[in-house]
C-alpha cells in the first residue's frame, strides 16, 4: 500500500529549522538588516561594506567604471555597489520585496554561511538545481537579461550613476535600478561571452569605458555544499580558477589607471591548503597586493574566506 511520508514534520527538520531560527534571532547583522535604511536584501551586504571600508574604498574611486558581481543573487552586494556608484536608492513597496517569494525562507540548501541570510528568499526551483542539466542546456539557460532595469515599475529612482555594473546568478535578481542582471551559469562559456560583449558595449549606456575592461569584479559564488570535503573544496577552487580566468581577459591594469591598487579582484573560497597554493601560485604573481579576508560579519563558524587582490599587474 502506499503510504505518504512527511519530511516537512519529521523532528530532524524541526530542530534544524529551530535552529535556523535560534541562530538568525542572535545574529546583529541580520538585526542590523532588518533595520538598516538601506534594506539590504541580504547579510552579506555588510561583508562587502566592511571589506571595502578596510581597503580604503576601492569601489568609491570616480575612475571606478565598471563592476562585475558574479554570484550576485538575491542582490546585497550589487545593491551597495549601485550605491557606491551613484545610482540612488531605488525603493520597492516590502510587499512586492516578499511577494510570491515567501516559503523558501530558511531552507537553508546552500550549506554556506549565507544560508537562510536572506529577506528574500530563494525560489523553491534552487533546491532543483543540477549542473549537468545546466550544462546541457547551455545556451538556454541565459534567459533573464534586463538591461538596465530603468525601464522598470519597480525602479523610482531616475538617477544616473558613473559606471555599468553587471550582476550574474544562476538565479534571477529582483531588479536593482542601475544594475544589467543575468541569469546563467558563470562557469559557462556562453556567460563569459555575454558579459564581454555587454562590458564592449557598455559605452551605449555610460559615456566612458570603450575599453570594455573592468575596475572591479566581485565573487560570492560558491556551489552548494555536499558534504563531500574533496568534492566542496574542488567546487570552491574550479570557481576560483575561473574567476581568474575571467579577470586575466577583462580587469583594467593598475598601470593604466595609475593606481597601485587598481584592478581589483575580490572572491569567496573555502579555506584549505589548495587554496592557499592557488594564492601563492596564481593570485600573488599578478597583483600589488593580495590578502586574506574574513569580515566580522562572516561567521566565525564558516570556512569561508575572501581573498582581496588589488593591483592588477599581469606577469
Ligand atoms: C552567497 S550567495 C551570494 C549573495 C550575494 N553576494 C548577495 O549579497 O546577495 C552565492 C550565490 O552564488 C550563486 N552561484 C553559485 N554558483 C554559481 C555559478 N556557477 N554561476 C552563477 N552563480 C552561481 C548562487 O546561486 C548564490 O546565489
Amino acid at each position: 500500500m502506499f503510504r505518504p511520508t512527511l519530511p516537512l514534520f519529521s523532528q530532524k527538520s524541526k530542530s534544524k529549522s529551530a535552529s535556523w531560527a535560534s541562530r538568525q534571532l542572535r545574529d546583529p547583522y541580520v538585526r542590523k538588516r532588518q533595520s538598516d535604511p538601506a534594506s539590504y536584501r541580504a547579510r552579506s551586504a555588510f561583508k562587502l561594506l566592511e571589506i571595502n571600508d578596510l581597503a580604503g574604498g576601492f569601489l568609491d574611486h570616480g575612475d571606478v567604471r565598471a563592476v562585475v558581481d558574479l554570484g550576485a543573487a538575491p542582490g546585497g552586494w550589487s545593491q551597495v555597489v549601485a550605491q557606491r556608484l551613484g545610482w540612488g536608492e531605488r525603493r520597492m513597496p516590502r510587499s512586492v520585496l516578499l511577494g510570491e517569494r515567501r516559503g523558501a525562507e530558511g531552507s537553508g540548501d546552500s550549506g554556506l554561511d549565507d544560508a537562510g541570510e536572506f529577506g528574500l528568499a530563494y525560489p523553491a526551483k534552487k533546491a532543483k538545481r543540477k549542473s549537468s542539466k545546466v550544462k546541457v542546456k547551455e545556451e538556454e539557460e541565459l534567459t533573464h537579461y534586463d538591461p538596465l532595469n530603468i525601464d522598470s515599475p519597480l525602479s523610482f529612482s531616475t538617477t544616473k550613476g558613473r559606471g555599468t555594473i553587471l550582476a550574474v546568478d544562476l538565479l534571477p535578481i529582483e531588479p536593482i535600478h542601475g544594475v544589467r542582471t543575468i541569469q546563467g551559469d558563470f562557469l559557462l562559456p556562453s556567460t563569459s561571452r555575454l558579459l564581454t560583449s555587454l562590458l564592449q558595449n557598455s559605452n551605449n549606456f555610460n559615456s566612458s569605458n570603450s575599453d570594455g575592461k573592468v575596475d572591479v569584479i566581485l565573487s560570492d559564488m560558491a556551489a552548494n555544499l555536499s558534504g563531500n570535503d574533496t568534492h566542496d573544496i574542488q567546487n570552491s577552487l574550479e570557481i576560483c580558477e575561473s574567476v581568474f580566468e575571467f579577470a586575466r581577459g577583462h580587469l583594467r591594469s593598475a598601470e593604466s589607471i595609475g593606481r597601485k591598487r587598481g584592478g581589483v579582484l575580490l572572491m569567496k573560497f573555502f579555506t584549505h591548503p589548495l587554496l592557499e597554493s592557488f594564492k601563492l601560485t596564481t593570485l600573488k604573481p599578478n597583483f600589488n597586493h593580495v590578502m586574506y579576508v574574513k569580515p566580522d560579519a562572516s561567521r566565525a563558524s564558516s570556512r569561508e574566506g575572501y581573498f582581496l587582490c588589488m593591483g592588477w599587474n599581469p606577469r
